[in-house]
């Protein structure tokens, strides 16, 4: 259990009871709430000047009220920004929205935006440990007491900014239009151009946010990451060792092994060593030298306590650590603290967007459409009725669902009458929203490995209207043997959901080296069947998008590559989303594609959403592709480095034992005795 653990809280009180009856009676028709209110509940804009909360940021920003509604509002009052002085009254609970997202999606198909490892081993989720329960967030400035006043405004500025983000989904930069930008400096702010302006601040405040990433990123890229704390290095040499902590010295391998065997520190000290480790990182050039003691000694230091800190196994901690910049890392394990925005998507083959939002609306939920990038979702801030169980939800007009997950599918833009393949589709928010792309028309074979799973996926497909879906269960990696000549297809792998620890904390301490290594050889061999299923003739398409909700390179860019590698016949095109960072071409001595710069990452900490991977393969034919990739598989030779030689070949032996274990689940799910788990037998070695 991590050090946060410690200092949890209690449950928050929730907004509506087990049985799903509100508390109070909050049943009049939905309202909006004051403006002063609504500043509690709505997006924050982030502003840059607001004074920094030093405590639990998060708790003092959170509403503190169950709902009042009163007078109903209309759609056209939330497209105007939903303002007027009506609205949620009486804020009394401080957890409310917290709890009202947790209970929105304990009752309903949430699950769909987990990674899942079903057929490679059975992971248990110690339902005693809850690491989302924490009131300290991690604080990178000195303690103010130290400090003088500038100094410490200085410091703090560049620390996690996660509480103060928008509570919006973020678009980010590249996302967003000069219109509305422009809008701000068009005279006062009035109905019509309020959601404008509240779109620009929202842009901007995301750009920012991302430029600060950015810039730190690559500050410590290049080794500049002095940068990252200017108010340290406005200040004289003692004066940072006194910010630091006199006396703090960095206890030796040893000593951190000593210490964790009797128990470990006091939390407050594992923050204290946090600060000075990430600011003594972030001054290396100037200060490494003098500390005496090596960079990797920090790191390992820091990688230790951030495991302690926030409740991972080391092992996870430091491979997800390693995906950014010492700041960034940082802002990634607060993200993973804070639930993500409840979102819906619309079921276009029942009704529009505006009709389900006004028929919301007066039930008291309070809503906003998510953002430029969709226009079937919609932002759910706070509901008098629980959101998985309304008249609307019973009659198929939404699916609750994770933002980032509409994105593959809106990467693989099924046409109409095409015919389409989601090769791992349980419990089915990808494939009623590519069925309802489709209208209706075509075909979309929903596939999953999953029997049980399957049971929750055609529900699915019924109560969303879906006419042109085909269930079925096999083993992706049974197709095309199956069945191909797709127009398109969606591979939305089991994995790791290190995307998604904010809702599913077991991630944090359930996975081991060995499961990325499993998860990944079942990917790569996922994908190449996906690829194969494909009819590269299609008129309208010849599309594969494979996608995660993992943010490891392992089972991303590594999975792409490899198929790249395997299939010359394929090629990666833009994803056509609007933003999220681009994949990596290199990483860790890894040389990958330079295309695999057009996948796409999304993370919590940038786009307020999970952690998710897209990428696009276009599938030509294999014949008139063979020469030509026979020439360029010698260049991609010249790039590839002799790791990612190894990284790709199969190991026949390996392969043997995934495949008996498929085998042996398989038979274990239809009801046959199967003999002891190979998993017992020593771990694969990687392939
Ligand atoms: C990330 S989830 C899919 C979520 C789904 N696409 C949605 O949007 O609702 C991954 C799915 O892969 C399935 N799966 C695992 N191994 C599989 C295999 N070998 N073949 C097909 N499906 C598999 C799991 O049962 C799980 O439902």
């Amino acid at each position: 259990m991590g050090r946060r653990a410690k200092n949890k809280q209690g449950d928050p009180a929730p907004l509506v009871e087990s049985n799903g009856i509100a508390p109070s009676a909050p049943k009049k028709h939905g309202k909006r709430k004051a403006d002063t209110d609504a500043q509690s509940k709505r997006p924050a804009k982030k502003l840059k000047e607001a004074p920094k909360v030093k405590a639990d940021k998060r708790k003092a920003e959170e509403p503190t009220s169950t709902v009042k509604a009163k007078n109903a509002v209309t759609w056209d009052d939330v497209q105007d920004g939903g303002s007027g002085s009506e609205g949620w009254e009486g804020i009394e609970d401080g957890n409310i929205l917290r709890a009202q997202a947790k209970s929105l999606f304990d009752d309903s198909d949430e699950d769909e935006a987990h990674g899942f490892v079903g057929d490679l081993d059975e992971y248990e989720l110690d339902e005693s440990d809850n690491f989302h329960d924490s009131t300290m967030e991690l604080d990178l400035g000195p303690d103010e007491a130290d400090e003088p006043e500038l100094e410490t405004s200085k410091l703090r500025s560049k620390r996690s900014k996660q509480a103060e983000r928008p509570t919006k989904i973020i678009p980010t930069g590249s996302d967003a239009s000069t219109n509305s930008e422009d809008s701000e400096d068009d005279g006062p702010i009035n109905m019509e151009n309020m959601e404008a302006r509240s779109r620009a601040l929202d842009a901007r405040a995301a750009r920012e946010a991302e430029l600060d990433i950015e810039e730190l990123r690559r500050a410590a890229m290049e080794g500049d990451d002095d940068e990252e704390f200017d108010g340290a290095n406005d200040m004289e040499e003692d004066e940072v060792a006194e910010a630091d902590g006199d006396g703090f010295v960095l206890p030796t391998a040893a000593e951190r092994e000593a210490e964790k065997a009797a128990g470990g520190p006091e939390v407050h000290i594992v923050q204290q060593r946090m600060q000075h480790c990430v600011r003594i990182l972030g001054q290396w050039k100037k200060r490494g030298a003098k500390t005496g003691r090596k960079r990797s000694e920090y790191i390992d230091q820091l990688v230790s306590d951030i495991a302690s800190y926030y409740g991972y196994n080391e092992f996870l901690a430091e491979k997800l650590f390693q995906l950014f910049s010492v700041p960034e890392a940082i802002e990634f394990f607060e993200a993973n603290e804070v639930p993500r925005p409840v979102t819906i998507r619309t079921n276009t083959l029942r009704t529009r967007r505006r009709d389900l939002a006004q028929a919301l609306i007066n039930r008291g939920v309070n809503l906003e459409p998510i953002g430029k990038w969709t226009n079937v979702g919609l932002q759910v801030f706070e509901s008098s009725v629980p959101i998985g169980a309304t008249p609307e939800y019973l009659a198929g007009q939404y699916m609750l669902q994770a933002a980032s997950s509409f994105l593959p599918v809106i990467a693989l833009s099924p046409q109409p009458h095409e015919r389409v393949l989601d090769m791992a589709s349980a419990p089915g928010g990808k494939t009623t929203h590519i069925a309802a792309l489709l209208q209706n028309t075509g075909v979309v074979f929903a596939n999953d490995a999953n029997k049980t799973r399957v049971k929750s996926l055609t529900a699915n497909v019924h109560r969303l209207g879906c006419k042109n879906v085909v269930v079925c269960s096999y083993d992706g990696r049974e197709f095309p043997k199956v069945m191909g000549g797709f127009d398109r297809v969606l591979l939305d792998a089991p994995c790791s959901g290190t995307g998604v620890i904010s809702k599913d904390a077991s991630v944090k301490v359930n996975k081991s080296e060995r499961d990325f290594s499993l998860l990944s050889h079942l990917q790569k061999q996922l994908i190449l069947c996906a690829i194969d299923s494909v009819n590269p003739n299609s008129k309208t398409g010849g599309y594969v998008v494979y996608s995660t909700c993992s943010v490891t390179v392992d089972e991303n860019e590594a999975v792409v590559d490899y198929a790249l590698k395997k299939r010359p016949n394929v090629r990666l095109v833009d994803t056509g989303l609007e933003f999220g960072r681009e994949g990596f071409t290199s990483y860790r001595g890894k040389k990958f594609h330079e295309t695999v710069r057009l996948t796409r990452r999304f993370y919590p900490h940038v786009h307020n959403m999970d952690g998710f991977f897209v990428s696009k393969f276009k599938v030509e034919k294999r014949v008139k592709h063979q020469k030509k990739d026979e020439e360029e598989g010698e260049n991609e030779a010249e790039v590839a480095t002799a790791g990612d030689t190894e990284d790709v070949a199969f190991d026949d032996e390996a392969d043997k034992q995934y495949l008996e274990e498929g085998k042996r689940m398989r038979m274990k799910a239809k009801g046959f005795r199967v003999p002891p788990k190979l998993d017992q037998q020593p771990a694969a070695t990687a392939p």
